[in-house]
């Protein structure tokens, strides 16, 4: 179960998203925003990392104008590690050597199509499991 929310800024990339999660079968829960109405990005971090970080969902996708607000309000939540992405190989790594449990992602910055491809990348490509990965990830839970 994957973990989606997003601010209006985010709102129309989010929808792409969406669009990509039904047709591949990929179930989610959205925690918002709905509309493109303006919100403040920290209830919608807050509300999907405290989802991921529960165990109630295995990831999460949070979406703003940058994806650096609502990257920097979930990495606040302990147990959470947001990766804001703008590229295919930063999320492909970022899976495998941190284990990272949420993507960020900016709609201002980042246009549909490579933002699906990144999604992809995140969604499919599992930790490494490396010795070297978990000991860094345990000195950031640290
Ligand atoms: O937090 C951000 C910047 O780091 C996001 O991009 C927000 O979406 C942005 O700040 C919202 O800006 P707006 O002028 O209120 O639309």
């Amino acid at each position: 179960m994957i973990a989606l929310g997003c601010d209006h800024g985010g709102y129309p990339l989010m929808k792409e998203v969406i669009a990509y999660l039904d047709a591949q079968k990929i179930p989610y829960e959205n925690f918002g925003t709905y509309s493109e109405e303006s919100v403040d990005y920290p209830v919608y971090a807050k509300k999907v990392a405290h989802a991921v970080a529960e165990g109630k969902c295995d990831k999460g996708i949070l979406i703003c104008g940058t994806g650096i607000g609502i990257s920097i309000a979930a990495n606040k939540v302990k147990g959470i590690r947001a990766a804001l992405c703008g590229d295919v190989f930063s999320a492909k790594a970022t899976r495998e050597h941190n284990d990272a449990n949420i993507l960020a992602m900016g709609a201002r910055v980042t246009g549909p199509g490579l933002a699906l491809e990144i999604v992809k990348a995140f969604l499919e490509t599992p930790f490494s499991n490396d010795e070297r990965h978990i000991r860094r990830i345990r000195q950031i839970e640290d």
